[in-house]
């Protein structure tokens, strides 16, 4: 695999600079790069339409309109349409890779961000083109850091999400609920609160985290495929790079679409709707984008939310439209090939971007006060010394000649050099320092988030985890589970919860360890900074004896300025760091709210069946409570997503099951329970509903170990209504 060179269709132009709070961004304009990939023709779909004449063009069959005009030939009617690349269906995915996403790779690993995403009909080849790019490109990227001149001072993460019936999901820790999709205000991109972004360390851990990624991905079989991706699937990987004055961030995504389908052909028509809203969304900006549109609506689906920065933004973006060349496909591949051609027409902004590293706010302050004391300590020495040039008048009158002389003139100039080059070594250190905490906090934030996932899984399971230290601190799940009496789960959700479990204590310890290391680097970099600083300190002792004229002072007042402005910068960028670290700190805490509230409502629930199992009556004011508590839940998971909570899934109200059977005697079991009748001796149905069913993208369970999909709902009652739904489905 090589750089390649951006296709000529990408035209570069003029390049600015400009600067803006922290960061900076080189600008370059370039159109959208469209490709189209034919797929080798089956037999069971009609005879070939689809002709590829060049790299460049391709032909679509029309038929003949015999209505209007009978003398006219098909050929009359045949369209050809002309893009930047057009891959036949003897194309390999290394040749689909080098035209189209190599060049990207190479950008990302110089600041740029870069995007492909694979268009077109269900089972035309999306998936098929996405899955060879995806591990290439990581490949690629992972070669050319170990080439470079420090490969230590890149770092990768990635993350891998899905979007499935307007829900998103994680595809790197699928047991955690539908994720929030934050817009940050202004041009920023929205942001998905909770995503996690691991850390990736090699091609082949990034191959494992893939695979995980691909087996969580929601897929089912359609007409026209087998093994349909119902969902859009976005990897995005983030490299960083320490560099001087900061960190360069390039950033990839690789987006795989949900294939679009007739209506009416398919009896999951919720998926399917979302499917194709989502779809018809994104042809809707992209027609806006092509024809120059100043507003491009961006916020009909989370899919153009999301993918506003690849589409609209600064990034550098390829789009790899698929159709199938039979024909029975004549009118989705029509209408992918016009959408194609319309995109071929988007020109788009490119930015380089560069943060300076972000530092934890407690740092910021004290960096500023110890500035602020510096050119406090500086400016005083000026005085002082105007006050000694007074008092000495006479002397310095009579010394006025000799002064001049070339050996104290270049002594003030090694003093001036020796202070300036102090001050800059004090920044960096200063900078190194804040960076590391900066590394910790997100350490923690890591660890955190782990413990979390296992708490999840734990609770999903009920079952008592107990770590147990394996060599090099890996933990072994098997071993680490003992006991349990948990729900009945299936033994495909088992192995699921094992494999996540596992996978998240070896996460903590992989954190641990950075911690670790990043802890004694801290050590290190303080000691050399209190060297620094108290080699600063000796140079300005030296100070008041040597300044004695204008020119000089005037040095100090610059150095002093120089002290200044970048207290002010320091100042502005604690502000921003102070608002990005108070977002990631809410969205923990949201999400460890959400698992105590999941824990809360299992306890309840549970303890509801022991109670009446058992017979045993609850006091009124505690139904009471187990309403207003059931109430206030629906209420916030309706609003949460009201899609998926419309009426036929909400839950009775308690008292049918709970305060009736309680407190009359003679109930007849109307509502989910049934009486016995005799004695007052009720039984009611063994399952009860969950007080508060967390909102989840509806999968059929009962295809679900069969075709190796997930059913990554934990809510028994939601699973059984959608059973309800699919059965009475056409
Ligand atoms: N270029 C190709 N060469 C060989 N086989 C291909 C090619 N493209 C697709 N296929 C095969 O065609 C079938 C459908 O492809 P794929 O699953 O990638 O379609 P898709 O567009 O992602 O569909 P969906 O939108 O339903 O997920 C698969 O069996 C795949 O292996």
């Amino acid at each position: 695999m090589r750089l390649g060179k951006r296709s000529n269709a990408m035209t570069q132009s003029v390049h600015t600079a400009s600067e803006r709070s922290g960061s900076i961004r080189t600008v370059s304009e370039e159109k959208l790069m469209v490709a189209v990939r034919v797929r080798p023709l089956r037999t069971d779909e009609g005879p070939r339409i689809v002709h590829v004449v060049s790299d460049k063009m391709l032909v679509l069959e029309e038929e003949a309109d015999s209505r209007r005009d009978v003398l006219r030939q098909r050929r009359v009617n045949d369209k050809h349409y002309v893009y930047d690349r057009v891959f036949g269906e003897g194309s390999t995915q290394e040749d689909v890779y080098d035209a189209v996403c190599a060049p990207l790779v190479g950008d990302t690993l110089r600041g740029f961000a870069g995007a492909v995403f694979a268009y077109g009909a269900t089972g035309a080849g999306k998936t098929y083109t996405m899955t060879g790019l995806m591990s290439r490109a990581l490949s690629h990227l992972f070669a050319s850091i170990a080439d470079s001149e420090h490969p230590d001072l890149f770092e990768v993460k990635m993350s891998y999400l899905e979007i499935y019936n307007e829900n998103i999901r994680d595809l790197l820790n699928p047991g955690a609920g539908p994720l929030e999709l934050r817009d940050e205000g202004g041009s920023a991109a929205p942001v998905v609160a909770g995503l996690s972004e691991v850390k990736a360390n090699s091609a082949a851990h990034v191959a494992e985290l893939l695979a995980r990624g691909d087996r969580s991905r929601t897929a089912e079989p359609t007409h026209a495929n087998q093994h349909s991706s119902r969902g859009h699937a976005l990897l995005s990987v983030i490299v960083s790079l320490q560099v001087e004055n900061g960190t360069q961030r390039g950033r990839l995504f690789l987006i795989d679409l949900a294939g679009s389908e007739r209506a009416g052909m398919r009896s999951r028509r919720l998926e399917g709707a979302h499917i194709n809203r989502s779809l018809l969304a994104l042809g809707n900006c992209i027609m806006a984008l092509s024809g120059g549109a100043r507003y491009v609506n961006y916020r009909d689906s989370k899919l153009t939310r999301l993918l506003r920065e690849v589409l609209g933004g600064r990034c550098r973006t390829a789009m790899v439209a698929h159709v199938a060349p039979g024909g029975s496909h004549r009118d989705t591949t029509r209408s992918t090939l016009h959408y194609a051609q319309k995109a071929s027409s988007i020109t788009k902004k490119v930015e380089r971007e560069l943060v300076e590293t972000p530092m934890p706010l407690s740092q910021y302050r004290t960096v500023i006060n110890e500035l602020r004391e510096e050119i406090a300590r500086l400016k005083l020495k000026m005085k002082d010394d105007r006050t000694s040039i007074t008092k000495d008048f006479q002397r310095v009158e009579e010394e006025e000649n000799k002064e001049e002389t070339a050996a104290s003139a270049a002594h003030l100039k090694s003093l001036r050099e020796a202070i300036v080059s102090t001050f800059k070594q004090q920044m960096r250190l200063r900078r190194r320092l804040m960076e590391l905490d900066s590394h910790l906090l997100g350490l923690a934030l890591d660890a955190e988030r782990q413990h979390a996932a296992i708490s999840h899984w734990e609770a999903r399971f009920n079952r008592l985890y107990k770590p147990i230290n394996m060599p090099g601190s890996r933990l072994s799940t098997q071993q680490s589970y003992r006991g349990g009496t948990g729900l009945s789960t299936s033994s495909s959700e088992r192995a699921e919860a094992e494999v996540a479990v596992e996978q998240a204590w070896a996460e903590l310890a992989a954190v641990e360890r950075e911690q670790e290391a990043a802890r004694t680097e801290r050590e290190r970099v303080e000691r050399q900074l209190e060297q620094v600083r108290l080699r600063g300190a000796q140079l300005e002792q030296e100070l008041p004896a040597t300044i004695s004229s204008g020119p000089e002072r005037e040095v100090l007042a610059l150095v002093c300025r120089v002290h200044e402005l970048e207290a002010d910068k320091l100042a502005l960028q604690g502000e921003r760091a102070a608002r990005a670290h108070e977002l990631r700190r809410r969205d923990l805490a949201l999400q460890r709210r959400d698992a105590q509230r999941r824990l809360s409502d299992e306890i309840i629930t549970r303890q509801r069946r022991a109670l009446q199992e058992v017979g045993v009556g609850v006091p009124p004011e505690l139904a009471q409570l187990y309403e207003l508590y059931q109430q206030e839940i629906h209420a916030s998971t309706y609003t949460e997503s009201n899609d998926i909570y419309t009426p036929p899934y909400r839950l009775p109200p308690i008292s049918t099951s709970l305060s009736e059977l309680t407190w009359s005697e003679s109930s007849s079991g109307s509502g989910r329970g049934s009486s016995s009748g005799s004695g007052g001796t009720l039984t009611y149905d063994y399952r009860l509903p969950r007080l508060a069913p967390t909102p989840r993208p509806r999968t059929r369970y009962s295809q679900a170990s069969a075709s190796g999909l997930k059913r990554y709902a934990s809510d028994d009652s939601l699973v059984t209504a959608v059973h309800r739904e699919d059965a009475g489905a056409p």
